[in-house]
């Protein structure tokens, strides 16, 4: 059973469309993470998840309660959502226990010290309860705000960028704790960030949006493996396109030979391009004047290996090569495409 679901829903800023058609679904304790090109509609949705805007149209529940139609719309204190921004957005003039029970208004007074105490221990901050905000580092006021979100026990939460401010050492502890934290509360999220390495350590399933809407929704490896559009395929990652003839199901003849896939092609016999991924080019040594070899742009140095930037069918990449021999610029080099599970986009 989902716990959000979203249907065909439209948003326009002043006349202009930020969303439209947008389909999504979270599952009861899914962490769905939001990506997508810088003003693509990431921080829209939120609102509109939240009932801060009110989209013209389409259809939004929550927990099978219909908190948006032609005919509904539940304003944001109705929909039992908690949210956690980037900027912590704690009380400055208010301790971490009373911060975190800011929320708690239907509770007595016993009812709220026992909340706060079980949030405490869930964040792991049982010694700062009466510190204020200033008194705390950024990864520990994060924990503060979860607390706080999660302490009305919403029925979904919504977290935008949480993450940006916390220092990149201690970013990816912080990550795998707070996921810890949700989880255990059996909470479904919404989540939001620029940042892939983040979205994959966070999320159980990536929504890529493009054109105000959900281009794919699925885990990081099912988007990786079958991108259903070259828009998906190009934010996971960057590659080039070739020219490609489906040979067989799990042959592709390129300008560069036959590329072999570890998955089989229902496209045989059709042409199109593959997009190429860096870690599936070799760079081998050519003879000079070999004319199928290309010349090495330029290259440097990424601390374990060289990255070389070479131009293929017209297109830039930079390709990392084992150490075992060192390139230089200007060498000639081949082109040589392992076998991998290919992305093909009929013409
Ligand atoms: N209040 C507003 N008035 C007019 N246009 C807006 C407003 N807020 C956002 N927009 C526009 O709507 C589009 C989507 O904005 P949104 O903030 O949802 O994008 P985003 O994907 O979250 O971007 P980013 O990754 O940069 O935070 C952008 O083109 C933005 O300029």
């Amino acid at each position: 059973m989902s716990h959000l679901i979203i249907k065909d829903l439209a948003y326009q800023y002043n006349g202009t469309k930020v969303l439209s058609e947008l389909t999504l679904n979270v599952k009861q304790d899914e962490i769905v993470c939001l990506l997508g090109a810088s003003g693509c509609g990431k921080t829209t949705t939120l609102k509109a998840i939240a009932g801060i805007l009110q989209p013209s149209q389409g259809y939004m529940s929550i927990d099978s309660q219909v908190v948006n139609d032609n005919h509904h719309f539940i304003a944001p204190e109705k929909r039992n959502i908690g949210m956690m921004f980037q900027d912590y957005a704690l009380f400055p003039h208010l301790t971490v226990s009373d911060n975190i029970a800011f929320g708690l208004s239907n509770m007595s007074k016993a009812q709220k010290r026992e909340r706060v105490s079980e949030m405490l221990r869930l964040v792991k901050l049982d010694g700062c309860a009466k510190r204020y905000p200033h008194q705390l580092s950024g990864g520990q006021q994060q924990r503060v705000a979860i607390a706080r979100a999660l302490a009305y026990k919403p029925s979904l939460l919504l977290l935008d960028e949480p993450f940006s401010n916390i220092d990149t050492q201690v970013r990816f502890e912080l990550i795998a704790d707070i996921r810890r934290i949700i989880k255990d509360q059996q909470v479904s999220a919404v989540f939001v960030t620029h940042s892939k390495e983040e979205a994959f350590a966070f999320a159980d399933t990536l929504a890529v949006m493009h054109g105000g809407k959900i281009a794919q929704q699925g885990t990081p490896e099912q988007l990786f493996s079958q991108p259903n559009s070259k828009e998906v395929a190009e934010f996971l990652g960057t590659g080039i396109y070739l020219t490609a003839k489906v040979l067989t199901p799990t042959e592709y003849e390129t300008t560069y030979g036959v590329i072999h896939s570890l998955t089989e092609s229902k496209h045989q016999g059709q042409h199109g391009v593959v997009y190429v991924r860096p870690h599936h080019i070799k760079l081998c040594e050519a003879e000079h004047g070999d004319v199928s070899s290309q010349a090495i742009l330029n290259r440097r140095f990424i601390g374990t290996r060289y990255v070389y930037k070479v131009r293929i069918a017209g297109q830039e990449l930079e390709v990392a090569a084992e150490n075992d021999r060192v390139l230089a610029v200007e060498q000639p080099v081949k082109i040589k495409i392992m076998p991998h599970t290919v992305n093909f986009f009929e013409d």
